[in-house]
């Protein structure tokens, strides 16, 4: 709530507090209203300062109101907020805000009514409502381009990225910035600036700034909005909301920008990127099936970090734990790598506006295995091959400190026999990065049978402390990702069997909102990946038992296409060719290829094919089901301990939509009778594809009436639990 006290004599300190965030409820808006309205009718009081509790402004507005999760006239809720601001605003004693920790959305908002803004220098502030569907709508859209000019206004809204303290500052977006007590500060401005006349300090009667080149500006946010997030709505409305600021005087603009809230708040995409908030912090919130959890078990200091290889993944590890300010000792014995990393980290430095060697001075190279003795936690990312990595895990348990924790960055290979080969299983954990692992925001934390509650705790608060979600998952074959990408895979190359052509499968995946379909996924992640797992697996190369079919295996359909490909040194982008054909090798610009038109007219007449027509809902549903279908089964052996689990997984590291929420949520808003309908349908004309079978989870959900996404997780208790 608000409390309301008075500092250095005529100094009234306002305090926001409702915790964890402070974040804005229908009812704390209003009790900071009228702690606002009552100070400035304290005739003691010439200036006011207003804070948040517990080292941290604002967290914005309610989410669980916005997503009506919690009890709250809708109305009442979200125009107290409004009224808060515009009273803040229209305040006839200069409000100055002290910022630290975040300034988000409604909190920036917030900020924004106020006369003077001062940021702590490590504070942080943005408008991230995009991010969850929404756009800002407390008068968010019409001040800050008035504050900080359309390119920067545009740019923030609609990626909701934020801001630190010094890039604030550069924008205009504060008036100073603190390294000390940030109160203090605030009190100490607050006096000087006492006296001096408002008007021009209110946003609302700024006229904005029109640039000459307003509708390019509008353009290339729109299309670059559109690109990072195929068919969403909320980055055209913010879009069409900040124009608003340029065409239309204040009160018409803050009109408009309510109308486009009203009209995304209800929307289903809004729901699904709400889920998806949520779901990211409910996989923060692991058990183990010996009762030890989150909160009972706390994880080790990590002050020290290894990492062994550094090809892509492991450079990748490395520059994440420097960011951090993690000091590793990095082990590689191809110099070239080391060049690599040297000018990762110069970039990533200035990038964050640091001195190249605060960066440097934290990462010590070796080829020496005595150098790593001291390190707390060990990241090996050496060479996808279990024999490799269990022989570098067996003299790791010899050379490392007794306790310290060994990890291997892995996509599929199993976590136990790795831990199998050391005298210390406990303290093995996987922990799968995605590439590149400086930029994607997932880590799957594989815990393998014998991982102790410490090891797990220690890797999912690493992957917090890299500025990553982490999500347990149990020890299996491709853990949950991966596992599920296979089917998804598969049936996109049936497709083609069956007469469809990569640019189609693709194009369908692109407009569900896919950043990349998954034949262009395929061949920037290098067709020959997949080959070396099948080969492993007895699937293709010399390993396939003689005589048995081409297309078959293990008795069940194969489609050897991508195998065939590899065989033609086709790649993918590495070598200028795979499923499409590219400028040469390296090259990124993907277009439909006449020769694997042909090869695939010639692979169909081989086989005895006759091509079809197959429309988009079809490569859809079979597509996405399949995958779903097999996160139901990973659900079901408690590989992953809920729907939120996945469905972080897909959403941060397989660039599935945000807005659709994830593969379970889309399953669950399509309705689970219908999807379960789907799969018996296909798997009647494809039985000999078990991927297609519906799993046991799905029809055991369909018989219980369906029960909403929220309550799965419990059902699921009741169930087998590896986690
Ligand atoms: C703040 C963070 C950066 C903190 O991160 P940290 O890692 O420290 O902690 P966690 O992320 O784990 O969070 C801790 C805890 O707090 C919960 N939480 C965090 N933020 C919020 C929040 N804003 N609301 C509620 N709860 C929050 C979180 O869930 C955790 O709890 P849990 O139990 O789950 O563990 C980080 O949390 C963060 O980034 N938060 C989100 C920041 C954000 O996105 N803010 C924007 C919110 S939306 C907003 O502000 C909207 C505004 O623009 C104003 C809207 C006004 C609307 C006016 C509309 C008029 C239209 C009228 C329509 C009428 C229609 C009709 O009549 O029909």
């Amino acid at each position: 709530m608000a409390q309301y006290s008075r500092v250095r004599g005529s100094v009234a300190l306002l305090r926001l507090t409702n915790p964890p965030v402070n974040a804005l409820s229908a009812a704390v808006s209003r009790d900071l209203e009228r702690a606002v309205r009552s100070a400035c009718a304290d005739s003691a009081v010439r200036v006011l300062v207003l804070r948040g509790h517990g080292g941290t402004f604002c967290g914005g507005a309610d989410i669980r109101e916005l997503a009506g999760l919690v009890d709250v006239p809708f109305r009442v809720g979200v125009s107290s907020l409004v009224a808060l601001v515009d009273a803040v605003e229209a305040a006839e004693k200069p409000v100055v805000a002290a910022i630290e920790g975040v300034a988000l959305g409604g909190g920036l908002e917030l900020a924004l009514g106020c006369h003077f803004r001062i940021a702590h220098g490590q504070a942080r502030l943005g408008l991230p409502e995009v991010t969850l569907g929404l756009l800002p709508a407390a008068g968010g859209t019409q001040r800050l381009p008035r504050l900080v000019g359309f390119p920067a206004a545009l740019e923030l809204v609609a990626t909701g990225r934020d801001v630190s303290a010094e890039e604030a500052l550069a924008l205009g977006l504060v008036d100073h910035v603190t390294d000390g007590d940030v109160e203090e500060a605030a009190v100490e401005f607050a006096r000087r600036v006492a006296d001096e006349p408002l008007a021009s300090r209110r946003l609302s009667t700024r006229p904005p700034p029109r640039p000459a080149d307003l509708d390019t500006l509008l353009q290339v946010a729109l299309e670059r909005a559109q690109r990072r997030a195929r068919g969403a709505l909320a980055p055209v409305a913010c879009v069409q909301a900040v124009r608003a600021a340029a065409t239309l005087p204040f009160t018409q603009g803050l009109q408009l920008e309510q109308e486009l809230m009203a009209a995304l708040l209800p929307s289903n995409q809004a729901r699904a990127m709400q889920y998806c908030f949520f779901a990211q912090r409910i996989v923060g919130k692991w058990s183990l099936p010996g009762g030890a959890n989150w909160r009972n078990s706390p994880a080790r200091a990590v002050s020290r970090a290894a990492v062994i290889g550094l090809g892509t993944m492991g450079r990748g590890i490395a520059v994440s734990l420097v960011r951090a300010g993690i000091p590793v000792v990095a082990m590689e014995t191809d110099e070239k790598q080391l060049r690599v990393v040297t000018a990762m980290l110069e970039r990533e430095a200035a990038k964050q506006r640091r001195s190249p060697d605060s960066y440097l001075q934290l990462v010590q190279f070796t080829l020496e295995r005595r150098d790593l003795g001291d390190a707390d936690l060990v990241v090996e990312a050496v060479f996808e091959d279990l024999a490799l990595k269990k022989r570098l895990f067996a003299e790791l348990s010899s050379s490392c400190r007794p306790d310290t924790l060994l990890c291997s960055n892995t996509s599929a290979l199993d976590v136990d026999a790795l831990a199998a080969a050391t005298r210390r299983p406990e303290l093995v954990v996987g922990m799968h990065f995605f590439a590149p692992a400086h930029v994607m925001k997932l880590l799957e934390v594989v815990c393998g049978a014998r991982s102790s509650p410490v090891a797990v705790a220690t890797a999912m608060q690493l992957g917090k402390r890299l500025g990553k979600v982490s999500v347990a998952v149990a020890n299996c074959p491709g853990f949950a990702g991966n596992r599920m990408l296979k089917p998804y895979v598969e049936q996109a190359s049936f497709l083609l069997e069956e007469g469809a052509t990569p640019q189609q499968v693709d194009a369908v995946l692109e407009d569900f909102g896919f950043a990349m379909g998954v034949f262009r996924m395929s061949d920037l992640s290098g067709l020959d990946v997949g080959w070396r797992v099948r080969e492993e697996a007895g699937l293709a190369g010399p390993t396939v038992p003689p005589g048995e079919s081409a297309r078959r295996r293990h008795g069940c359909r194969y489609s050897p296409l991508a195998d065939l490909l590899c065989e033609h040194g086709r790649l993918g982008q590495k070598t200028g060719r795979g499923w499409y054909l590219y400028e040469g090798p390296g090259g990124r610009a993907a277009t439909p290829d006449p020769w694997l038109h042909d090869f695939l007219d010639q692979y169909r007449r081989r086989h005895g094919l006759r091509p079809r027509r197959i429309d988009q809902q079809e490569v859809l549903e079979r597509c996405l089901y399949a995958l779903a279908n097999e996160g139901f089964r990973i659900l079901e052996e408690g590989v992953a301990a809920g729907p939120e689990d996945i469905d972080t997984i897909y959403v941060l590291g397989y660039g599935w939509p945000a807005h659709r929420g994830g593969p379970m949520y889309h399953v669950a808003a399509v309705g689970l009778p219908a999807v379960l309908s789907r799969l018996e349908h296909f798997r009647r004309l494809h039985p000999d594809v078990p991927q297609l079978r519906p799993s046991a989870l799905l029809r055991h959900l369909v018989a219980e009436g369906s029960p909403p996404i929220s309550r799965w997780r419990e059902l699921l208790k009741g169930l087998r639990s590896q986690l």
